[in-house]
């Protein structure tokens, strides 16, 4: 069974092509995959499969929200290193266009990728980056995330999957985000990745980021775009471009009137066979 590793932005993903949808992707397995001692390692499993596999096995509800998905197009099965599934993965998104391009299953350039957030167009570039169309990330209200017994404001942001993001006054890098930070499970009944971020200049914030699902990451694709539509929002402006420095690295964001975008890198590590009995003694 092939396996691939790679990460964008330090976020690290094992891919599992799973081409023709027979792979038994039970949560026991992602959370063996994903640890760092009995497993490869990662912060979470992204399935290559095409969108009429997972159409048939999601609900009626989350089938109506993949109305748009072509069932004949290549679909990013996203899991969260806790087995858990989310809508939508920026830098997992990225890695898996660059898989795609590798393999052989995508020309280079622009083409689209289906997710339980609905269809996204990816464009790769020479250089290795690739730019992701990532959709509208809409303000959904105000709330407040709690660090180390510390109550820091921040706006609510749906980029496909829920966000908190709040603007601090001091340096992101001395906070410790060992622990999730409280929030309102109201606002965020399935819960939420919060990011925390301070302006590092004109044109770049610097954040960091505890995702749901995992624990801090060294970078969130969706919490990047999330955190340049807060700053947008609490300094009025209704669109704007921003760098945004994370703990791995860098990543682009525009918010436009209709959407937004995330280019950074994807960079692919190594691949390999998963031994049978170990993935037979996971599920
Ligand atoms: N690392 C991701 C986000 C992955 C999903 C998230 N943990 C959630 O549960 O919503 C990214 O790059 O966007």
């Amino acid at each position: 069974m092939e396996f691939l590793k790679g990460h964008g932005t330090e976020n690290d993903f094992v891919v599992l092509p799973d081409l023709d949808g027979t792979l038994d992707l039970t949560a026991a397995r992602v959370r063996a995959l994903c640890d760092r001692n009995r497993g490869l390692g990662a912060d979470g499993v992204l399935r290559v499969v095409k969108g009429s596999v997972v159409l048939d096995t999601e609900t009626e509800d989350a089938r109506r929200r993949l109305a748009d998905v072509d069932p004949d197009g290549w679909f990013m099965d996203y899991r969260n290193a806790d087995g858990s599934i989310a809508e939508m993965c920026g830098n997992g998104l990225r890695l898996f266009a660059a898989y795609l391009v590798d393999a052989g299953l995508a020309e280079a350039g622009e083409f689209v990728v289906g997710t339980r957030s609905g269809p996204k167009p990816v464009r790769t570039h020479e250089d290795g980056s690739v730019t992701l169309h990532m959709g509208p990330a809409r303000v959904f209200g105000r709330s407040q995330a709690t660090v180390s017994g510390e109550a820091y404001p921040g706006v609510a942001i749906d980029v496909g999957n829920p966000h908190l993001a709040c603007l601090i006054d001091g340096d992101p890098t001395d906070l410790d985000l060992t622990v999730p930070p409280g929030h309102d499970p109201v606002l965020f009944p399935h819960g939420v990745n919060v990011e925390l971020f301070r302006r590092k200049g004109p044109d770049a914030i610097q954040m960091r980021v505890h995702e749901r699902g995992v624990g801090e990451t060294r970078s969130c694709g969706t919490g990047t775009v999330a955190a340049v539509a807060a700053l947008l929002h609490l300094v009025d402006e209704p669109t704007g471009t921003s760098y945004v420095d994370v703990l791995g690295g860098r990543v682009r964001v525009e918010i436009t009137e209709d959407g937004s975008t995330l280019t950074g890198p994807a960079v692919l590590v190594a691949r390999g066979q998963l031994d049978r009995r170990w993935w037979e003694s996971a599920s």
